[in-house]
């Protein structure tokens, strides 16, 4: 397989991922309700060190039923370096959910623990991993982390954009428009790319401010991000939106896929249509943005 392939990446959507505190109840009940693409139950940096068994207890205790509707069900742990780490894991891996995303990777080693870690206790092939890349080391390591992950077996699936953390290690200024971070964003999408796995955007902490908010999810859209991490309910319509499917776009890919599909362009490597050159990379890329819709429109909205 061509690991820089498009198509190689899966199609599921992940226009809308939401945080929610592990110890916040109200909030973890009033996820179950809302129409983002996956959820990430933290135990990490949103849990005070002295709440976080009981916040690791509350998970255990609500979260042995899947979300359902096709939203994917993510634990953040704690790292294994710290006194939590180990337990968070053994709680997660017992909770079944799509992912584990595990924060401040900066290695290949940090993923390659928790696969045998994984592995050691027989957990399904099926379990997935996210990791944080939000160091200065975790950026200039995504390629070697997400090359790493090719390995047979390997769960890496996605790479999540920590911002708050890279501005907190780097000092960089947090500006509107992220004029000094773009760089290192782009460089995280580039290793997501070059490996075929999926990419998030960071969050964006003022939740009241929805012109800034949709500002940002342009941005992260545009630089290729794959969707875009949100702390606030409030942020989940227009991260849909902006991470979304233009009809007039997938109205354009099912006319190339039908282009080439047709008898006397089989043997054709590019084509001519309506004024524009066509090549076969757009008909993966658009294949790609179909099978997108497909899942998105397998998804029950009804939640
Ligand atoms: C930011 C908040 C603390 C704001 O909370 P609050 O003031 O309570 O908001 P509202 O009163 O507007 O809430 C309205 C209702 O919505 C529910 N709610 C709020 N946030 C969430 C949520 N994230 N998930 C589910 N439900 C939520 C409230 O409970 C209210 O419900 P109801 O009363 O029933 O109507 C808060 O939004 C919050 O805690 N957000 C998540 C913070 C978090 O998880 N932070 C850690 C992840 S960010 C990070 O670490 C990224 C990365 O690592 C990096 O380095 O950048
Ligand atoms: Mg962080």
């Amino acid at each position: 397989m061509n690991s820089s392939s498009f198509s190689s990446r899966p199609s599921r959507p992940r226009r809308s991922v939401l945080y929610v505190p592990g110890g916040n109840e109200r909030a973890i009940a009033k996820a179950r309700t809302l129409e983002c693409d996956a959820v990430i139950f933290d135990l990490e940096d949103s849990v005070a060190p002295d709440a976080k068994v009981e916040a690791r207890e509350t998970i255990a205790r609500l979260l042995r039923e899947p979300l359902g509707h096709g939203r994917e069900t993510v634990i953040r742990i704690n790292a294994l370096s710290t006194p939590w780490g180990a337990a968070d894991l053994r709680a997660a891996r017992d909770l079944a959910p799509d992912a584990i995303l595990i924060p401040k990777v900066e290695d290949p080693a940090d993923i390659a623990d928790i696969d045998d870690a994984l592995d050691r206790t027989d957990a399904p092939e099926t379990l997935r991993l996210w990791a944080m890349i939000e160091t200065p080391k975790g950026i200039m390591n995504a390629g070697q982390i997400a090359r790493a992950s090719r390995t047979p077996g390997g769960r890496l699936d996605c790479f999540v954009t920590g911002t708050n953390d890279i501005v907190k290690e780097t000092g960089v200024a947090p500006l509107p428009g992220r004029p000094y971070l773009s760089t290192w964003l782009m460089e995280i999408v580039l290793a997501a790319r070059a490996y075929g796995i999926e990419a998030l955007d960071g969050v964006y902490n003022d939740f009241r401010d929805a012109e800034g908010f949709a500002a940002e999810c342009a941005q992260g859209r545009a630089m290729g991000f794959d969707g875009k991490t949100l702390i606030h309910p409030g942020q989940i319509e227009a991260a849909n939106r902006a991470f979304g499917i233009d009809p007039e776009k997938l109205a354009e890919a099912r006319g190339i896929v039908e282009a080439f599909a047709r008898a006397e362009n089989a043997r054709a490597g590019v084509i001519s249509l309506d004024g524009r050159m066509v090549e076969r990379l757009h008909a993966d890329m658009a294949e790609k943005l179909i099978a997108k819709a497909d899942a998105l429109a397998a998804r029950t909205s009804s939640v």
